[in-house]
């Protein structure tokens, strides 16, 4: 299974907020999106879904237009984690991750005993069992974080798309969900799974292998391997700020921004009009 885009134009309505974007990701693999706030990460992760029209260009998920797709198809193949927030409902905790199952039956279909189990295995596997029979509404944002990775686990699809899993996560849920992403991809199926995750921290990408597509100005500036787009060049012109990439003791590169030299914060990117 293959999701990849040529030459995609994304935006609202007539203004584009990122053309000629080019990606792909394959079961097996991890695509790390790196860019500043406000450059179209989310954007790009809700076209990728099908959520939102491209502007121009094609979205394959599988070959196949995403555009001539059901929704309960995408859903048997794409599982998406968006950033958590409060919902108006209250609902348990394990409802929420059932739906991960509903999502794949279609309209009108009931989840069964075997999805039950699938949703209550999905939140034993990231810790979170004790929190199935609790509202969802009152978690904190790092629990309701990890009830919606859950969901996307027991959704059980061949890609998972994730909006900065670890955004409000703590130091060491964030070190678990890594690691929990880095077994998902090598030790599923026997192709493993895909996932292509948002991040704004450079380190996780070096941590997970991932590769990269580094986005700045309404384009991909790279893509490739981390070591070779997360360079302390591409990094200072992205973030507008002074930034060395060092190994540590343990072979692992880290991202360290110059703390002393500080220069114009990163600019929010302008909307391109469309033509
Ligand atoms: N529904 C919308 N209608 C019009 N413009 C929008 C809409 N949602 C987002 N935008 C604009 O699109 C641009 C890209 O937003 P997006 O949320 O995709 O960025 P992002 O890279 O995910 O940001 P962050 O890193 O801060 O989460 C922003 O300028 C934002 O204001």
């Amino acid at each position: 299974m293959m999701l990849e885009a040529q030459e995609l134009s994304i935006g609202y309505g007539q203004v584009a907020i990122g053309t000629g974007l080019t990606l792909k990701v394959a079961q097996g693999e991890i695509l790390c999106l790196l860019g500043p706030n406000g450059c179209g990460k989310t954007t790009l992760f809700r076209t990728l879904l099908g959520l939102l029209p491209a502007l121009s260009g094609d979205v394959l998920l599988g070959g196949t237009p995403i555009a001539s797709q059901r929704r309960a198809e995408i859903a048997r193949r794409i599982a998406y984690v968006p950033q958590a927030h409060a919902p108006p409902f209250p609902f348990e905790a394990s409802e929420v991750v059932l739906m991960g199952r509903t999502a794949r039956l279609g309209a009108f279909a009931q989840p069964g005993r075997a999805d039950r189990v699938a949703a209550l295995a999905a939140m034993a596997r990231l810790g979170i069992g004790d929190l199935a029979c609790r509202d969802y509404s009152r978690l904190s944002g790092g629990q309701r974080q990890l009830v919606l990775i859950a969901r996307a686990l027991a959704q059980d699809t061949p890609l998972i798309v994730m909006d900065e899993p670890t955004a409000s996560l703590d130091f060491g849920n964030q070190a678990q969900v890594l690691a929990q992403i880095g077994a998902l991809v090598r030790d599923e199926s026997p192709q493993g799974r895909g996932v292509i995750l948002s991040t704004h921290d450079p380190d996780q990408a070096f941590a997970l292998g991932a590769r990269v597509l580094l986005m700045h100005r309404g384009g991909v500036m790279a893509d490739g391997p981390a070591a070779a787009v997360l360079t302390a060049a591409n990094l200072s012109t992205v973030y507008g700020i002074p930034v060395t990439v060092e190994t540590t003791g343990s072979g692992r590169k880290v991202c360290l921004p110059t703390l002393d030299r500080q220069v114009t914060p990163s600019e929010t990117p302008r909307a391109i009009p469309v033509a």
